[in-house]
């Protein structure tokens, strides 16, 4: 099958904002990616929306319940056998302590540290367009 025709895998993704700063995690050994950083999250299952999974995967990898700020560009990528639409959307935290369950490290990154970790390849564009738009983010 060539490229094209791939069905994308729908991953949705939460940057975490708070005190001007927005939330890293880098991705444990046996996952794959390994070593690469990315915003927690995880693949739509069946019966549930973008959103829906958001809301479940961060209480899963982090132990937090978020409410959603905000939406940003979806960004679709090819890795290797497999092409994901990474759907991000901007959050804070409602309640709970951060808990790493699945990842091995987080950071809270700045405006001017955004490029300091070493991005999942997808995540590239998501970290440009929080960026650019930085300021409209933090001053709402
Ligand atoms: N959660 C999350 N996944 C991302 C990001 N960027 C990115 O390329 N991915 C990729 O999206 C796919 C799905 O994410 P996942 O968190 O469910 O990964 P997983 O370990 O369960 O996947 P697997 O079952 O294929 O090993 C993975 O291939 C992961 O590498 C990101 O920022 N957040």
């Amino acid at each position: 099958m060539s490229s094209e025709n791939i069905t994308p895998l729908a991953v949705s993704c939460a940057l975490i904002v708070q005190n001007q700063q927005v939330l890293a995690v880098k991705r444990s050994v046996g996952m794959d990616l390994a070593g690469y950083w990315e915003f927690p999250g995880g693949k739509v299952e069946t019966g549930e929306n973008p959103e829906q999974c958001l809301i479940r995967e961060i209480k899963e990898e982090l132990d937090l319940i978020v409410e959603l700020i905000s939406d940003l560009t979806p960004s679709v990528f090819d890795y290797p056998g497999k092409r994901i639409q990474l759907i991000p959307f901007l959050v804070r935290i409602k309640s709970g302590e951060i808990l790493l369950k699945e990842h091995e490290g987080a950071v809270w990154l700045g405006e001017n540290e955004l490029f300091e970790v070493n991005w999942a390849p997808a995540d590239i564009p998501i970290v440009r367009e929080l960026k650019l738009r930085w300021s409209e983010f933090f001053t709402n």
